[in-house]
């Protein structure tokens, strides 16, 4: 495990990582994901100066790598330090055969964190009135729950993340990358850093003698993203200097864009009703029965289908023009089928015997 972050750096640089901070409008008490990594701990420092005692931090032990016990030191060595209470969550975020482990640890991750948010108001202030003393509560001084989290994604992420969703040919929804603020779980999400790149929040960091916990992992060339790190944004900053701007925008272009589907699929919906009447989507264009059925299966499956799966499902709506005609298709880890006059989706059910 490497520590770094060692005072050096002399003078204080831009003000951006307080500003970016100040600009929110949190309800408080506010929860910071702290990884133990530099973003997370600049953004733990810059939260704790801004609303003292009223931050907790929420860590997420993934217990994947031996350096799990490094972030989780780091993490409360550094909150005892500023005074703020320290909330961990411990995952096993081991992946199935044929799942993303990336993709594992970040569900696993986020469910953990809303667990931490909502369990805050069990707990209770020790008798000394400290926060950081942490029992469930039975009677008198409960905490109140965590209603908004910060996270500690930055421009270079925001730009890596639209990278990645080029890389796999993503349509609007992954184009439009990482919002600023998203409602999730109950909870508010914020991403205060998503205009700082990264090497701010390290100045930042060093000028203020903040160390922080380098995940050894960022060195493997395996992982895309960290080949889109190390090898991408150095060649695209020597193009395109003004990239993380540049890209940020495009992918604020695509999130606008996406609200606008999102807002037709809704009102397209509510006329073939949930789940599609077949006929009512065949009175609409391909391109609206197509993000209909995206919108629906998102909802029904928990996922979008994939590109070629609504061509093909749109394929048999378009033949669809008998009594008889089968509908059949596997999306996600179920199949739509044909049941009467509408559209069903089955997790995995075995398909009727009459699916009409
Ligand atoms: N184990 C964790 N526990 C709590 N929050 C986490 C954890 N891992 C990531 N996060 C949150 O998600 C953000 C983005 O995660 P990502 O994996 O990109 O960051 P990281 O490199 O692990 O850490 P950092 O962003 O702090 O340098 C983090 O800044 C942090 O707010």
């Amino acid at each position: 495990m490497n520590a770094v972050g060692a005072p050096g750096v002399a003078g204080v640089p831009p003000g951006d990582v307080e500003a970016a901070v100040a600009a929110l409008t949190p309800r408080l008490p506010l929860g910071v994901a702290l990884s133990g990594g530099a973003d997370s701990t600049a953004l733990l420092v810059a939260c704790a100066r801004r609303w003292p005692g009223q931050v907790v931090a929420l860590h997420v032990n993934h217990g994947l790598q031996a350096a799990a016990d490094t972030f989780e030191r780091h993490c409360a060595a550094l909150c005892e330090r500023w005074q703020v209470p320290l909330r961990v969550g411990r995952i096993d975020a081991r992946a199935q055969a044929g799942e993303s482990p990336e993709q594992v640890a970040r569900l696993g991750r986020y469910r953990a964190l809303a667990k931490l948010a909502s369990a805050e108001g069990d707990f209770v202030r020790s008798a000394s009135g400290e926060a950081k003393a942490a029992e469930p509560a039975t009677t008198g001084d409960r905490h109140r729950a965590v209603q908004d989290i910060v996270l500690g994604h930055h421009a270079d992420d925001q730009v890596e993340t639209l990278i990645l969703a080029l890389s796999r040919g993503a349509g609007l929804p992954g184009l439009a990358a990482m919002p600023r603020t998203a409602e999730r779980a109950g909870l508010r999400w914020h991403r205060p850093f998503l205009d700082l790149p990264a090497n701010t929040l390290r100045a930042w960091l060093r000028a203020r003698g903040e160390a922080w916990v380098d995940d050894p992992t960022n060195a493997d060339l395996r992982y895309t993203r960290n080949r889109i790190r190390q090898q991408v944004l150095p060649a695209l900053a020597a193009a395109f200097p003004q990239f993380r701007e540049t890209f940020a925008r495009s992918a604020r272009h695509a999130a606008q864009a996406q609200e606008l589907l999102a807002d037709i699929a809704r009102a397209d919906l509510d006329q073939t009703g949930t789940p599609p009447r077949i006929r009512a989507l065949q009175a609409l264009p391909r391109s609206r029965q197509a993000n209909a059925l995206r919108a629906w299966l998102a909802q029904a499956a928990g996922r979008a289908p994939a590109a070629r799966q609504i061509d093909e499902l749109l394929d048999q709506i378009a033949d669809c023009t008998t009594r008889g005609h089968r509908i059949h298709l596997k999306a996600g880890s179920g199949q739509v089928v044909r049941e009467g006059d509408t559209l069903r989706w089955y997790n995995g059910a075995p398909l009727p015997k009459h699916p009409r």
